[in-house]
């Protein structure tokens, strides 16, 4: 895809996962690697109504170059490519169940969501916690660079999730699916749900790959 396409998939991308509920207000924001450097959004902007030619560009070394200025998390997302040199876009998120999830007492801060089905195991995988801190605060860079080796999908305490794919469509299929098996998750709390083994978790990474 060329620069003008890649603008028209960010502001495609966020005005749907505005439009259903995903994200609310200013909040979340959404990276994509060019061959020179990055496209962000801005910003305080709504993902819902984004101007493609208002878009973040960042040169190779993550200086602004010109459009509005960027998102305060570019520098989270620049640590997260950083440490996943195979994928090229980024989505973060206040999905609801998502970050219900972030904000309960006992979440395992390893692995915030059992392996409830299929798709989650073949899009998300294992969820680590990263330790809260505010919006913007550069510990969030360190902690994630911690992680982001291992996980392509990382949950931010209270306050949500930070989801890299190869490209922007899998980045938002993840996030996607994580939304959604956060709510499955929340809706079979306290029932003892059966959850894939570690012989079908492997049978599907063996297959499709880990996230
Ligand atoms: O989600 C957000 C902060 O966590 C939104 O911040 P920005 O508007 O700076 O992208
Ligand atoms: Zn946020």
């Amino acid at each position: 895809m060329n620069e003008n396409q890649l603008r028209e998939q960010i502001v495609t991308m966020g005005r749907s996962l505005f439009d259903r509920g995903l994200t609310m207000g200013s909040s979340g924001n959404i990276s994509v690697r060019t061959g020179d450097g990055w496209i962000m959004t801005p910003t305080n902007v709504c993902l819902g109504r984004l101007d493609p030619a208002r878009l973040t560009r960042l040169d190779a070394r993550g200086q602004h170059l010109d459009g509005d200025p960027p998102t305060k998390e570019a520098f989270l997302h620049l640590a997260m490519y950083e440490e996943r040199p195979q994928d090229n876009a980024i989505v973060h998120l206040h999905s609801t169940h998502s970050v219900a999830v972030s904000c309960l007492p006992d979440v395992c801060e390893q692995d915030c969501i059992p392996p409830l089905t299929a798709y989650y195991v073949m899009r998300v995988g294992k969820l680590p916690l990263v330790p809260y801190h505010m919006p913007g605060d550069l510990a969030l860079g360190d902690a994630v660079r911690g992680l982001a080796g291992r996980h392509s999908a990382v949950l931010l305490a209270n306050h949500g999730p930070v989801v890299a794919g190869k490209n922007l469509e899998a980045a938002v299929y993840a996030t996607e699916e994580l939304e959604e098996t956060a709510k499955l998750y929340l809706l079979l709390r306290g029932q003892n749900p059966r959850c894939l083994t570690q012989a079908q978790i492997d049978a599907l990474q063996e297959r499709y790959g880990k996230p």
